[in-house]
């Protein structure tokens, strides 16, 4: 893993902004695209992952395969995400400070950000669990009157549009496995049909098998939900008993063990199940970029908010084409591949600080 690990104190938390300043010079001319280097470690009283951590979440991608000791490691996992554990580990204080390295916030650097962006595309990627679920719909139908605005998410497409309802968007859900762009008619829709793109879709019969057979091994478990998300599964740990999760993370063992095209991965209190495909978020973003027409374009500008693990891999894209911004919504320290932070998606509405910038005509193209 190349990833920072960082953290970022917010200092705005709780209090309003103030308008956006459209005129600031720019932190860093000779590179206006690529994030800021990372600043120095330290400060900022949040909470660093430990080594330890870093290396269950690594044992985590993976296929079925390995015993108890497997099961002990995801459980492992999923306490350590917890933040009553993450508070009581056993580093210390000053041990996890070292490792800390702090992420501008978003908000406080609003006009860094808009001035790299200067003259470019804004294309906007909202994460919807943690990130846009907050901020909801108005602010959404807003932002996607300035800029071509997409959603991602781990959950099924249809259910992400039945929340949040707006044709004139891209969605893009099962981890970016099942995207579709707007209906034909809409400012954002170059061709005559919508763009669609299902990667996956030989998975579909394994995964619904995959979803009957993990609701029938966890249904003597209190509390355990699966969701079916179309192309991947998810297995909620949320309402289980901590005594009882080897029980559930034995089950997704099990299932997991008969499918060797399928792999496992890891959110919050949920162990998910998705095709071995390189298929991801980030896949998803530049899928996206390249129906909109940007694919070797230099004048664009990807922004991408987002508070999950799997956002991770549309940060490293945007890393990795030295465009744009990935934006984390975090309040404890994370290895990332994103340049600035939010502590809350609500924080000081950043919503607003886009609106009014693209409404004072710096950024139109649409
Ligand atoms: O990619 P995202 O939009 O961030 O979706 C990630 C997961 O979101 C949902 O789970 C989240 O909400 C659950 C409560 O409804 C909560 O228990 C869980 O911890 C959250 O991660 C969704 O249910 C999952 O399938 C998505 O993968």
């Amino acid at each position: 893993m190349t990833n920072q690990n960082v953290v970022v104190p917010d200092t705005k938390s709780g209090i309003s902004l103030p308008m956006v300043r459209l005129s600031g010079s720019s932190i860093f001319p000779a590179t206006a695209q690529k994030p800021p280097t990372a600043p120095g470690t330290g400060g900022g009283g949040c909470i660093s992952l430990s080594a330890k951590k870093k290396l269950l979440l690594e044992n985590l991608e993976i296929n079925g395969g390995g015993g108890a000791a497997k099961i002990n490691s995801w459980v492992d996992s999923m306490r350590a995400s917890s933040p009553t554990h993450m508070k009581s580990s056993s580093q210390s204080l000053s041990e996890q400070h070292q490792q800390q390295i702090t992420l501008p916030s978003a908000l406080d650097n609003f006009d860094q950000i808009m001035e790299a962006s200067r003259g470019k595309q804004i294309v906007m990627f909202l994460d919807y669990d943690g990130t846009l679920s907050p901020i909801m719909r108005t602010t959404v139908r807003r932002l996607a009157t300035c800029f071509p605005t997409a959603i991602v998410s781990g959950r099924c497409r249809d259910k992400v549009y039945k929340f949040v309802r707006l044709a004139e968007l891209y969605y893009a859900g099962s981890h970016g496995m099942d995207i579709k762009g707007p209906e034909k008619g809409s400012k954002y829709t170059k061709g005559t049909e919508p763009v669609i793109c299902q990667p996956a879709s030989e998975f579909l019969p394994m995964i619904d098998e995959v979803f009957k057979e993990l609701v029938a091994k966890t249904k003597l478990t209190p509390g355990a939900k699966v969701e079916n998300n179309k192309f991947c599964v998810s297995v909620h740990f949320r309402c289980v008993e901590e005594k009882k999760w080897s029980e559930v993370a034995e089950a997704v063992k099990s299932v997991l063990n008969k499918y060797p095209k399928l792999r496992l991965s890891q959110g919050r209190k949920v162990l998910e199940i998705r095709p071995t495909i390189k298929w991801d978020k980030g896949k998803a973003l530049e899928f996206l970029l390249e129906s909109l027409g940007f694919a070797n374009c230099t004048d664009v500008f990807p922004i991408y908010i987002g508070d999950d693990r799997t956002d991770e891999d549309a940060f490293k894209v945007l890393k990795e084409r030295e465009q744009g911004f990935g934006i984390l919504v975090s309040k404890v320290a994370k290895d990332t591949n994103a340049s600035y932070s939010l502590q809350e998606p609500t924080q000081a509405s950043l919503h607003d600080l886009f609106h009014n910038y693209c409404f004072l005509g710096n950024n139109n193209y649409y």
